[in-house]
């Protein structure tokens, strides 16, 4: 192993800078060259491909967003596309690849790795949405990012005694939502998973308000509906004072947490070392706060697990 490549594909997240820099400073340590590809598997279509030093990766580690540019790159999936990216990296003879990325840049990790170039998935996604892995890097820092805002929702929606709806992201997923309806008190969670009648959500808002509650909060995540249709149903069935927040972009973005900087340190760090010991075609993933690896056509098969114990619980808690 003499040089390796590194990239990040897909929605961005916190951490992936910490995991860059992992990557290229554990690698020099290991005597080997990294190039840093830029803005995802479209660098390796264009040939954007630059050699990395200890510096170009200094005072990255706090930063949100990836340094290297990333993209949702459709060329890529086409065999033309993906005919290029190989004759690049075969050109510049890289003898193997880190993926730092969500479901979709696994595909193309795998078929890079189907196509003989040994590669190394870290899964970088606030949505939490691979089924192997416990955690994704940016996961924590979102969720966090999404608590604070409901604890600043909850202030005024309890002054002024309203149902506050609160949309976060989560296209498929609805863990984002759940672990912040759940850590946040809220009274609904609206996730794809598990869904609820909008007559539902009412009876609980009424409930809430005849126990004398002085607001509900709604986490809704993006896959199960938008906020604004969500208020006027509401408003249809029952007098309540309804407003809602989209946080967007906002979850996606700003310094990541402790938790999210380790494991990109970690999880940069084991990747190159699985490189250097000949272990290609895997991806990286916690399992009871370890780092371990796991075969990428494997992993791309298995089924996300729904936590309906942290569901139930959340409609307990929230009574
Ligand atoms: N089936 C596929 N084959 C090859 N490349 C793919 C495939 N699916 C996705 N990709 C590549 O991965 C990129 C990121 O995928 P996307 O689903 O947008 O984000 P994420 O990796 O965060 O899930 C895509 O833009 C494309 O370049
Ligand atoms: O940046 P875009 O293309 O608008 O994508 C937005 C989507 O990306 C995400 O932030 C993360 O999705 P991926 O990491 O799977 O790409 C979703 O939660 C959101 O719906």
């Amino acid at each position: 192993m003499r040089r390796i490549g590194v990239l990040t594909s897909g929605g961005d997240a916190p951490g992936m800078n910490a995991a860059i820099r992992a990557v290229v400073r554990y690698a020099i340590y290991s005597n080997i060259e990294v190039l840093g590809i830029g803005k995802g598997y479209r660098g390796l279509i264009e040939n954007d491909m630059k050699n990395m030093d200890l510096s170009s990766v200094a005072d990255i580690i706090h930063r949100g967003g990836t340094i290297l540019g990333t993209d949702r790159c459709e060329e890529f999936k086409t065999e033309e596309g993906f005919g290029k990216a190989l004759d690049n990296l075969r050109y510049r003879e890289v003898d193997g690849i880190i993926v730092i990325g969500g479901d979709g840049s696994f595909q193309g990790a795998r078929k890079l790795s189907r196509a003989g170039i040994p590669t190394v998935g870290i899964p970088g996604t606030i949505d939490n949405d691979l089924a192997y892995t416990e955690y994704t890097l940016g996961f924590n820092t979102a969720l966090n990012t999404i608590l604070d805002s409901i604890g600043k929702i909850r202030d005024t929606s309890s002054s002024h005694e309203r149902t506050n709806i609160i949309e976060v992201m989560g296209r498929h997923c609805g863990d984002l939502a759940l672990y912040s309806g759940l850590a946040g008190g809220a009274e609904v969670v609206m996730i794809p998973e598990a869904p609820i009648s909008i007559d539902g959500i009412c009876e609980i808002i009424m409930r809430g308000k005849a126990r004398g509650k002085k607001h509900s909060i709604i986490v809704l995540a993006e896959g199960s509906g938008n906020a604004y249709d969500l208020k006027d149903e509401i408003n249809k069935r029952i007098d309540v004072s309804v407003r809602y927040t989209v946080l967007g972009y906002i979850q996606r973005g700003g310094t990541p947490t402790a938790y999210d900087r380790l494991l990109g340190s970690r999880m940069g760090a084991k990747g190159v070392e699985l490189l250097v010991d000949g272990i290609g075609n895997v991806v990286l993933g916690t399992k009871d706060g370890k780092v371990f690896h796991q075969d990428i056509e494997e992993a791309l098969c298995m089924e996300k697990q729904f936590d309906y114990e942290a569901y139930e619980l959340t409609k307990i808690l929230s009574v």
